[in-house]
């Protein structure tokens, strides 16, 4: 927009309500913000943990979809800028988009009732393909609203400042981003207890309507406090399409530098003074401004990259950790809560202490060498991500390799049995105890021989990459396989199930079914803490208690004598030791990535404000925003190709591509000179003023164009 008519605006300004020196306004959009990143962040803390468990994907799969939807996310804000400045306005932006946000949030929570089609009422929806496709269209329309709003509700804040505001309107900003802080931190804390909660029509399930039913909700209030501030804004018209323009002089520039390629022609300074026969000094060298920028950005999505990891790899790694913090169990998608509660803190301690004290020291702090020392502490979170992923791999259970078969053998027998098993020193496994550990066999077809009279022979036909137990009943000859488990219950939760010695059938709570004599039941899924079974025949009942860990599996022997015992005769066989490494080693790794994030982010949105052009901002914001965007599909491509066998690996492969990209960025950084916009843009103005044939050559430059065109029409004709 031309100077003139930014002043008419600035002069047309209403006065505005005030309080303690700040508009009223500000408070509906600070509250609107609030709501609207705890909607977001309260999704985004159980999205992943819904495509892995509630959708069924596999890990990869899960991370995948997540991070496409984060760069969706960051690549939106574009979209929102364009519409906002050169169409509808900032506000009517804010507002058409964030109904599309609440519909889609809205169909996501939708997406998640299994009951809607759970005919056969077994506790898992039949119909996979209608969730996915809610929850993509959900998905998609959550992108589109709250990438849309991104660049337009912090600019609008600043818009309800009057210029002699500005001490105010810093203190806005800081207070917007506490509140984005505090709406992520509380979100992330509540949104996992919803899941964690049951609920549903026929069977009871993880309840992930209400974990996205809630964010819903926030979103609709956080519409309604924006739409109730109406009355009090100051609502500045469309400045025009700018990024048009940007792009059209570009182009032009681009174009006019090809024409004049020839040799006859002579060089300019820089490649878009090529758009100065056309365009304004003044764009030019803003766009100059811009582009310097955005060459600097290129390096920066692999900050991203490892940032946005949190909410993918680290939350499935907190799934294989224990969360019992003694007077509290925290689930795997809380420890995310640690960054918000981190950012709250560090961001004064930063500002207030560690940056003014490293200037005492007569250090100069840059802010790209701030950035550049941020994305070494995002690698180092890494590494220490994969120190934890080692010791946490050091406590799973040795899982059978593709090739390979395990068996476990329970004995049920009112004896002690002998085992003879091959190429093993023979068994002795007493009644109602099992071999000690899996045994590892290579090939699928082994015969087992049991010391019984009369002796018993067992040619069995074991599955290929598979855990398999062998349950001998009271009548040996009648033993059968059962097959296991071969990886960590799902979401951090323990796997149990029953054999029946007892003389009749049996109901157990939880169980799908009734045991008959001699039977084992399916596995159940029982979360974390004391976990209560009653057992009754009919006639007889006890109840059995047993206090659980996070992701371990048990079998629970039913004796003879259950009920003279009152269930305390009951045997249990530890298939799959409880989760021992604590989600507390997590917090080194948080606490290194949100101070990288503090040096980082913080610092690259003052930067990206610093260096553009007024006009600007918005352009930049975007080109900010869109830097996470590609971080995010990094991590698609990186996950894709790299395909490494160890988790810790990766963790490792993305700490050593960081170190290696903050090399190359620290070398840009050492030849960027800061500017000041608003001095450079001003000489510019003085000099066009002093420049009388510029106009001319503008008018003469439009004139050639035309006839040219209709010379063009002509021909065609
Ligand atoms: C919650 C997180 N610590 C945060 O402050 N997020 C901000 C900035 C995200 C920067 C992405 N380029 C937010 O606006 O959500």
């Amino acid at each position: 927009m031309p100077d003139s008519k930014m002043d008419e605006t600035k002069k047309k300004k209403k006065k505005t309500a005030e309080c303690c020196g700040y508009p009223i306004s500000i408070f509906f959009i600070v509250v609107n913000e609030f709501c609207e990143r705890f909607s977001y962040y309260g999704m985004r803390a159980v999205l992943v943990l819904y495509f892995r468990y509630f959708l069924l994907w596999d890990d990869d799969l899960a991370t995948s979809i997540y991070h496409a939807f984060v760069a969706l996310c960051y690549l939106t804000p574009i979209l929102g800028a364009i519409i906002a400045d050169s169409w509808l306005g900032k506000f009517k932006t804010i507002i058409y988009l964030s109904i599309v946000y609440a519909v889609g949030q809205v169909v996501m929570a939708v997406s998640t009732i299994h009951d809607i089609t759970d005919a056969n009422r077994d506790g898992t929806p039949d119909n996979f393909t209608l969730h996915i496709a809610l929850s993509m269209l959900g998905l998609v329309l959550i992108a589109l609203g709250t990438g849309g709003i991104k660049p337009c509700v912090a600019a609008f804040g600043g818009d309800q400042f009057q210029e002699h505001q500005s001490r105010q309107l810093n203190t806005f900003f800081s207070v917007f981003y506490l509140c984005i802080n505090a709406g992520s931190l509380l979100s992330t804390l509540i949104t996992p207890v919803l899941r964690a909660q049951e609920c549903g029509i026929h069977t009871q399930q993880q309840c992930y309507p209400l974990a996205f039913g809630v964010p819903a909700a926030l979103m609709v209030v956080s519409l309604v406090v924006f739409i109730a501030g109406s009355g009090m804004y100051t609502k500045t018209a469309p400045e025009g399409n700018i990024m048009g323009s940007v792009c059209k002089c570009i182009w032009f520039a681009l174009n006019n530098r090809f024409r004049h390629r020839s040799d006859i022609y002579p060089k300019r300074e820089h490649w878009m003074d090529w758009a100065e026969e056309k365009y304004d000094k003044l764009l030019i060298a803003q766009i100059k401004m811009v582009l310097k920028v955005l060459f600097l950005y290129i390096p920066l999505p692999m900050f991203w990259t490892l940032f946005d990891q949190k909410g993918s790899r680290w939350t499935l790694q907190a799934t294989t950790m224990t969360g019992d913090f003694g007077g509290f169990v925290l689930q795997p998608d809380q420890m995310q809560t640690v960054n918000p509660i981190l950012i709250l803190t560090l961001v004064p301690i930063m500002d207030r202490i560690i940056f003014p004290l490293i200037k005492k020291c007569g250090l100069n702090f840059s802010p790209l060498k701030r950035m550049t020392v941020g994305m070494l502490f995002a690698a180092t979170a890494f590494i220490a991500a994969a120190l934890v992923q080692m010791e946490i791999d050091k406590t799973l259970p040795n899982f059978p390799s593709s090739s390979e078969s395990q068996l476990k053998v329970v004995n049920m027998h009112s004896e002690s049995l002998i085992v003879t098993v091959p190429s093993q020193e023979p068994l002795l496994i007493g009644s109602f105890e099992s071999s000690p550990d899996y045994i590892t066999f290579d090939q699928q077809d082994i015969r087992l021989a049991f010391n019984t009279t009369p002796e018993i022979n067992k040619d069995l036909s074991l599955i290929k990459g598979s855990r398999q137990t062998l349950i001998i009943p009271s009548e040996p000859a009648e033993m059968y396989l059962k097959e296991d488990i071969k990886s960590k219950p799902k979401e951090g939760k323990n796997a149990v199930r029953f054999v029946n010695g007892w003389t009749a059938y049996l109901n157990i709570t939880n169980l799908e079914s009734s045991l008959q004599p001699s039977e084992t039941s399916n596995y159940t899924l029982v979360s974390q803490g004391m976990r209560k079974f009653t057992l009754t025949d009919g006639i007889q009942s006890c109840e059995f208690s047993r206090k659980f860990g996070f992701g371990s599996s048990y079998t629970f022997l039913i004796p003879s004598d259950l009920f003279s015992t009152d269930c305390e005769s009951i045997k249990e066989i530890e298939d799959m030791q409880p989760n021992s490494v604590h989600m507390a080693l997590q917090i080194p790794q948080y606490f290194l990535i949100t101070t990288g994030e503090v040096m980082f982010s913080v610092t690259g949105l003052q930067f990206s404000y610093s260096q553009a052009p007024k006009n600007m901002k918005s352009v930049l914001q975007a080109g900010w925003l869109c830097t996470n965007a590609v971080g995010n599909i990094i991590v698609l491509i990186v996950a894709e190709l790299g395909k490494l066998p160890k988790q810790w690996a990766e963790y490792v492969l993305f700490a050593s591509l960081l170190v290696a990209v903050s090399i190359i960025f620290s070398i840009m950084a050492y030849f960027y000179t800061y500017i000041d916009p608003a001095e450079i843009e001003a000489e510019i103005l003085k000099q066009q003023e002093t420049d009388p044939d510029k106009k001319k050559k503008k008018e003469t430059l439009e004139m050639e164009e035309k006839e040219n065109e209709q010379e063009i029409k002509q021909t065609k004709i």
